[in-house]
């Protein structure tokens, strides 16, 4: 939860600063289907900074808690799902916070992906890079039309980990993964579902979480048990090569964004991200 503080004019007539504490995502839970909706709520973009993933984390675990049926995550941003890191984080950041938001990221990626109970997005808006992992990390992806989604790390200078790339391995024949990585390919809706990496389109949000909802209901006579297991089978490699490598990778994060070339890359990027905003 991140703490903000509020500026309000009190009976003195005085400024005064509150501090209030913002959530950053909500959990609501369906009665009839028991299906929990984990819902982004960082406007604009869902940009994922240290606050949004430790949000993200902790709804994950109260899922996990509450004996749901299933999560759905899906945004409040009614045209981006996740824009993915929030880039200021890694503009000459603050050491200390950098491997904070790395280790953050980790660990949403692994408690998302390893989870027992039946996951599904409701992309209802953009989802590049770090939009991506969140969706890969699912077992089943709908997608509104006329957006993008994958993994663009190559074109800001960087490159996706082992362990994110996993993700994309569980959905995509190698062959189009290896190429779509390393030009940072951002598919469009239609080529993200003739490829494979989305499951259907959807004509809105709300349409999308039905059909997530349609095929969690899918599991509803399995053994939940054996499907948790099976699941855990099919996972259970890519994550225990995550916690060999889960230290490395941090330090070969903070390492690769420190380069100067690439902080140079990062803020000529943010600075044409601004630029396109200004002129819609
Ligand atoms: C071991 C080594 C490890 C190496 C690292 C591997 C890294 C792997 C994982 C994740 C990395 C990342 O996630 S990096 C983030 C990459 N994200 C992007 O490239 C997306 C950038 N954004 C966009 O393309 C677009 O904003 C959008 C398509 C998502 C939405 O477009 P739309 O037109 O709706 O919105 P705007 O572009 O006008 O943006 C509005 C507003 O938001 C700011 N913005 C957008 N994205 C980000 C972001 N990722 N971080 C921070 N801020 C962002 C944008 O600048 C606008 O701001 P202003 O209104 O203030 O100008």
């Amino acid at each position: 939860m991140s703490s903000r503080l509020l500026s309000f004019v009190g009976r003195t007539g005085r400024r005064r600063l509150m501090s209030t504490a913002i959530k950053l995502t909500t959990v609501e839970v369906n009665d009839k289907t028991g299906i929990a909706t984990l819902t982004m709520c960082r406007p604009p973009v869902n940009g994922q900074n240290l606050e949004l993933l430790l949000d993200i984390k902790s709804s994950i675990n109260e899922i996990k808690n509450n004996n749901s049926r299933g999560l759905i995550i899906t945004s409040a941003s009614p045209k981006v799902f996740s824009a993915g890191l929030d880039i200021l984080e890694m503009y000459k950041p603050d050491q200390q916070r950098l491997r904070a938001v790395w280790t953050e990221l980790q660990n949403v990626w692994c408690d998302l992906y390893g989870i027992s109970v039946p996951t599904a997005a409701a992309i209802n808006g953009h989802a590049p890079a770090g939009g991506c992992l969140l969706a890969t990390a699912c077992e089943y992806r709908v997608m509104v039309p006329n957006c993008i989604i994958g993994l663009n790390e190559t074109q800001l200078g960087i490159i996706a980990p082992k362990w994110l790339v996993s993700g994309y391995l569980n959905i995509l024949p190698k062959r189009v993964a290896e190429r779509a990585l390393t030009q940072g390919r951002l598919f469009t809706t239609d080529e993200a579902l003739q490829e494979g990496l989305i499951d259907e389109i959807a004509n809105s949000k709300e349409e999308a979480v039905d059909k997530c909802v349609a095929f969690i209901g899918t599991f509803a006579k399995v053994n939940p048990v054996a499907r948790a297991l099976t699941k855990q089978q099919f996972r259970a490699d890519n994550l225990r090569q995550f916690h060999k490598e889960r230290e490395q990778d941090v330090d070969d994060f903070l390492s690769l964004v420190n380069r100067p070339e690439v902080q140079k890359g990062i803020g000529i990027y943010l600075e044409g991200l601004k630029k396109k905003a200004n002129k819609q």
